[in-house]
């Protein structure tokens, strides 16, 4: 019976520390970053390498995710959808929390500049630092923008790949920078709208909090078609074929009706139902961007 007992407890603390990490994210972010690899070259790239900078991106990024539960202890602790949290609730101690994030973040940085190169384990710790400290600690509290500026941390990813596999940054893996960049901010202001009050009552300035509702649900609007441009761009440049461009301008589509939709014809559930579809949204846009690129459908110019 006791062995049972301290097994359960062995396996909840195990899923308190796996929470820590944020995986669903991490998971896309990871997703991202191996996109960025696939396309740095035209054939399929270094096998191990791939395997090394997949881990140490996702340990790196998991370490940025774990520090953000420690320093946001506080807050999280107030709102409805983070109080129970490992931290916040105090089932992990902010020690131990920041114990668990140096020993992922150095694993990470050793296997990236070891086995992988220098200029990426650099831009990852870079990225952690960005999200981490620079966002988390800092924008956070300070500008409605914060999520603006703090989301180059979490664009980095595709950049990340892409220098893991050619040791060099390109203007391509920069487009794939964008697109996440422009994501951010429709992507968290869909939800920032549904959890508002959560937002005032912590005094974190989200847009929706320092600007109202109807203000954000514009500028979501406008967002989206910016990523519907911004998303253009792969095509334009060559790097990608008519499988990335119609996949990617229906997605776009669908994203723009979602605003639109939240914007003029809105009901409870229309700010969460858009923020779960940016997910599916950047999730697949990038999986399109993989199948172009091993089947490209080259796009035909009549002279
Ligand atoms: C500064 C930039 C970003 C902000 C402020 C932000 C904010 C958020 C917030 C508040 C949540 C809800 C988390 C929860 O309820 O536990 C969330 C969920 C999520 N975000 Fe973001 N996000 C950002 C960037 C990103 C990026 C770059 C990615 C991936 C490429 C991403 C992927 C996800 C995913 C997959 C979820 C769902 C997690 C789940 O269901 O557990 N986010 N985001
Ligand atoms: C190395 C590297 C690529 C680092 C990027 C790290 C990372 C986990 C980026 C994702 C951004 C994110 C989940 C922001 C939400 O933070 P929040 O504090 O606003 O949301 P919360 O209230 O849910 O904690």
């Amino acid at each position: 019976m006791t062995v049972i007992i301290k097994s359960k407890a062995g396996v909840s603390r195990l899923h308190d520390y796996l929470e820590l990490t944020k995986p669903k994210v991490v998971a896309l972010l990871v997703l991202t970053a191996w996109v960025g690899m696939m396309l740095a070259v035209p054939g399929l790239p270094n096998l191990l390498t791939v395997i090394a900078a997949t881990i140490g991106i996702g340990l790196l990024s998991a370490a940025a995710a774990a520090m953000n539960h420690v320093v946001d202890q506080r807050i999280d602790a107030q709102m409805a959808r983070t109080y129970s949290r490992p931290v916040a609730k105090g089932r992990i101690s902010p020690s131990q929390a920041i114990t668990f994030a140096f020993s992922l973040a150095l694993t990470g940085f050793v296997l990236l500049y070891l086995t992988v190169n220098a200029l990426t384990a650099w831009l990852t710790l870079a990225s952690l630092f960005g999200y981490a400290v620079v966002y988390t600690m800092f924008l956070k509290r300070a500008t409605p923008q914060n999520i603006v500026i703090g989301g180059l941390a979490g664009a980095m990813p595709p950049l990340l790949g892409w220098t893991a596999i050619t040791g060099s940054v390109d203007g391509h893996a920069l487009l794939l920078v964008m697109i996440i960049f422009a994501w951010t901010p429709p992507h968290f202001w869909a939800l920032a709208i549904h959890r508002r009050d959560d937002y005032a009552k912590v005094n974190m300035p989200m847009l929706p909090v320092t600007h109202g509702i109807e203000f954000t649900k514009s500028v979501i609007c406008l967002y989206t078609v910016l990523l519907f441009l911004v998303c253009l761009m792969p095509y334009l440049v060559g790097m990608s074929g008519a499988i990335y461009l119609v996949g990617s301008a229906l997605l776009n589509l669908r994203f723009m009706q979602y605003a639109w939709k939240l914007k003029f014809d809105a009901d409870n559930s229309t700010a969460m139902a858009t923020f779960k579809f940016s997910i599916t949204h950047l999730m697949v846009l990038f999986l399109l961007l993989l199948v172009d690129h091993y089947f490209k459908v080259s796009p035909i110019y009549v002279s």
